[in-house]
């Protein structure tokens, strides 16, 4: 990206990554009455998989997958990716050579709206360590809503003292300076074999979780409240003593 494109985001950049690896930092996000309303709605992520299963997207991950390091959260928001590969060298050299460290989380913060959720693909290294406590301490400070990490968290004591939700395929000691190296900043990723394009909503609470498309965040919207009201609906009867017939007739035969 051009240096004159990120002047704006001059003040909390730490120039961590070259900023032509910066895709890009204008992208169109789903809106904050969207987010809220998703933000409202209990039994979040199952019922935006199935919604999602419905309309042919690939977007859920479990929770044994990309784990909660704090239980009971729920974030909504757009995301803003960044992209790590493996570095050849063993750590020693980095260590030995007092090079720097290619780590680049607080760079991706820096050009994050608030709100936001910072999304890691770290191939799934999850023994190796893109972010902690530092990182967690910036995520928070700057406004991130959390942050889903395809690789490892360390520090994770800070990460539960800030409260701060992290989902992440490990938790480990093992930092990752010198074992990987920060690619891409808000290209498009994947995390556990789902695709994230910058700007998608994250959704995720206990039971793991969804990305949707950003361009179908109203539709998801729509069918979510509706699935969700739907299901109130049986919990509601079934606690009245109705009939088996009156409650199944309300649901699709797909949701038994
Ligand atoms: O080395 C790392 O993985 C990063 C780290 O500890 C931190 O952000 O506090
Ligand atoms: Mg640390």
């Amino acid at each position: 990206m051009k240096t004159a494109e990120l002047e704006k985001y001059k003040h909390k950049l730490m120039g961590l990554i070259p900023p032509e690896r910066i895709v890009k930092v204008e992208f169109t996000r789903p809106s904050r009455e969207i987010i809220e309303a998703f933000m409202e709605l209990d039994g979040l992520t199952p019922t935006v998989s199935d919604v999602l299963d419905s309309m042919g997207i690939k977007g859920a991950i479990s929770a044994s997958r990309l784990s909660p390091i704090i239980t009971g959260k729920k974030i909504v928001g757009p995301a803003v990716t960044i992209r790590y590969i493996p570095e050849s060298n063993t750590p020693d050299h980095g260590y030995y050579n007092m090079e720097r460290a290619k780590l680049a989380d607080r760079d991706v913060y820096a050009v994050a709206d608030k709100g936001d959720v910072a999304v890691f693909d770290a191939a799934a290294l999850g023994d190796v360590s893109v972010m902690g406590g530092l990182s967690t301490l910036v995520a928070k400070q700057w406004g991130m809503a959390g942050n889903i990490v395809d690789g490892g968290v360390r520090d994770v004591d800070t990460v539960r003292k800030l409260d701060y939700p992290v989902w992440s395929t490990g938790q480990t000691p093992i930092t990752g300076k010198y074992r990987v190296e920060a690619m891409e900043i808000n290209g498009p990723i994947s995390i556990a074999g789902v695709r994230v394009n910058p700007g998608d909503l994250i959704i995720a609470d206990d039971s793991g979780v969804v990305v949707v498309p950003g361009t179908k965040a109203e539709e998801v919207l729509e069918k979510t409240i509706a699935a969700t009201k739907r299901e109130d609906e049986v919990v509601r009867l079934f606690e009245s003593g109705a009939s088996i017939e009156e409650i199944t007739s309300i649901l699709p035969p797909s949701k038994w």
